[in-house]
């Protein structure tokens, strides 16, 4: 990695020409300040691009990048995160970046996700998505509380103009920072068809037949909603939805040729700020009470449930265990305590750790992805049985979505509470853990109201 400090994107770039020698081509990234924008109108200003956008939104940490384009792609078949991250290095490697700034998300930046379980054969409904894919946007922008930055990234070779790439950057830039005309209908939900509920319930009771003849502790199944809407849903109106009605989640959208997909979850599967690591253990959960007396039983209930308080025990021992030997500390209150979604709650326990200095963000989610809260206990049994016995394909659902930058930050949330939008249908995904004494009325009852985070944005 070369980090320059060049007055503007053209000298950048010049340098950047003049010092390649052979027909190699190198990644080029210009980070500056701006003043501060609405980061979901540069969002839908990015359809100017014609081009794949990303979105993300900590709306705790007031902090959201949006990614438009891809200057880079780093796509995978086969989900195997070491080749991911030696790609990723390599690219890192030769890359000239002119960055004076520390905030997470400026430098060079990818955003991206993967397939739950990439051994599941796919189904038509994920075609367009890779296996795998980080996306290094062509534009980033970084929204850091009142603090906005927005990055440029370019692959250059030896022949390249640099006055021409500069006003290319310079001229989509204007567009993209100038008001966006955002015209939002409200959409309505035409038509739903629940994918197999029946022969979900009956999976259910497969999973605890195979869970009480002593084969696996804990197996997670999701189910799927189809959708038909009123029109195409606008992708900036639906995540201005999600963030305003689910202000404790992270807000994602992920494009591709066409589909997108969406969600707010309030799941982090890691966060790494330097060597700060945070990890989050959520399994367990109860509706909302309709008043505040109900709300705080229900609450109470939820705290000293035996079968919730297990199903979360599994993913604090698994995160513990599997994050040991990458940190040099780990710090996890004994109780978990309650995390209050608009829809639901669950049993919450955050993890803090101090990752070593040889281990980066890649190496936490190849050692977390999949926890007990979306695979199950012990995991490989617990993925095989999903494997054989689910009806679903799950794609990208229930796995790390998020981002990462070249100062060795990134964070990558549980894709759940999400959905895949294709034109004016939709596909949504909710599972839940299942454990010996598993009701499959009531789990499919919890995956209804897991699905509303989704479905109320979508006017259903
Ligand atoms: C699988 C989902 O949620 C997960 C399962 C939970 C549970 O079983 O209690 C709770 C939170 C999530 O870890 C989902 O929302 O689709």
């Amino acid at each position: 990695m070369i980090k320059v400090r060049e007055e503007t994107l053209e000298s950048t770039l010049e340098m950047a020409v003049n010092s390649i020698e052979s027909s190699e081509s190198r990644l080029v990234s210009f980070t500056k300040k701006i003043d501060e924008v609405d980061a979901l109108q540069f969002f839908e200003a990015g359809k100017h691009l014609k081009t794949n956008r990303s979105f993300w939104s900590s709306t705790i940490d007031n902090f959201t990048m949006v990614g438009l384009g891809s200057a880079y792609l780093i796509a995978d078949e086969e989900v195997n995160l070491q080749t991911i991250h030696k790609k990723w290095n390599a690219l890192l490697h030769n890359a000239i970046i002119n960055n004076n700034y520390q905030t997470p998300g400026t430098g060079v930046t990818a955003m991206g996700g993967m397939a739950f379980d990439p051994l599941k054969a796919r189904t038509p409904l994920w075609k367009k998505f890779s296996k795998s894919e980080l996306r290094i946007p062509e534009f980033t922008l970084v929204q850091d509380r009142e603090q906005a930055y927005i990055t440029y990234t370019v692959m250059v070779n030896k022949v390249d103009n640099p006055s021409e790439i500069a006003r290319y950057i310079l001229e989509k830039e204007e567009i993209l920072l100038s008001h966006a005309d955002t015209t939002l209908h409200d959409i309505q939900v035409k038509a739903r068809e629940e994918i197999q509920p029946h022969q979900w319930k009956n999976t259910v009771g497969k999973a605890t037949q195979y869970i009480s003849s002593g084969k696996a502790d804990k197996i997670v199944l999701a189910r799927e909603l189809r959708l038909k809407l009123t029109e195409e849903a606008n992708v900036t109106a639906v995540l201005a939805s999600l963030m305003e009605s689910q202000p404790t989640s992270y807000v994602f959208a992920y494009e591709q040729a066409g589909d997108c997909f969406i969600g707010a979850t309030p799941e982090r599967l890691v966060k790494v700020e330097e060597s700060q690591l945070l990890s989050t253990c959520l399994a367990g959960t109860a509706p909302r009470g309709l008043n505040q007396t109900e709300d705080e039983k229900f609450g109470y209930q939820l705290l000293h449930d035996k079968k919730n308080l297990e199903e979360h025990n599994y993913v604090v021992q698994m995160i513990k265990g599997s994050i040991q030997s990458l940190c040099s500390s780990i710090q996890i209150p004994e109780t978990p305590v309650l995390y209050k979604l608009r829809n639901l709650q669950h049993l919450y326990t955050p993890v803090h750790g101090i990752l070593k200095d040889d281990y980066s963000i890649f190496n936490v989610i190849e050692k977390l992805h999949p926890t007990p809260a979306l695979g199950g206990e012990p995991r490989e049994k617990a993925v095989s049985f999903i494997r054989e016995n689910e009806l679903l394909d799950r794609g990208w659902y229930g796995a790390p979505i998020g981002w990462l930058d070249s100062n060795q930050n990134g964070e990558f949330a549980v894709a759940i509470r999400s959905g895949l939008l294709q034109g004016n249908e939709a596909s949504l995904f909710a599972g839940c853990g299942v454990v010996k004494d598993s009701d499959p009325e009531e789990e499919y009852e919890e995956t209804s109201l897991k699905f509303l985070p989704m479905l109320t944005v979508l006017g259903g």
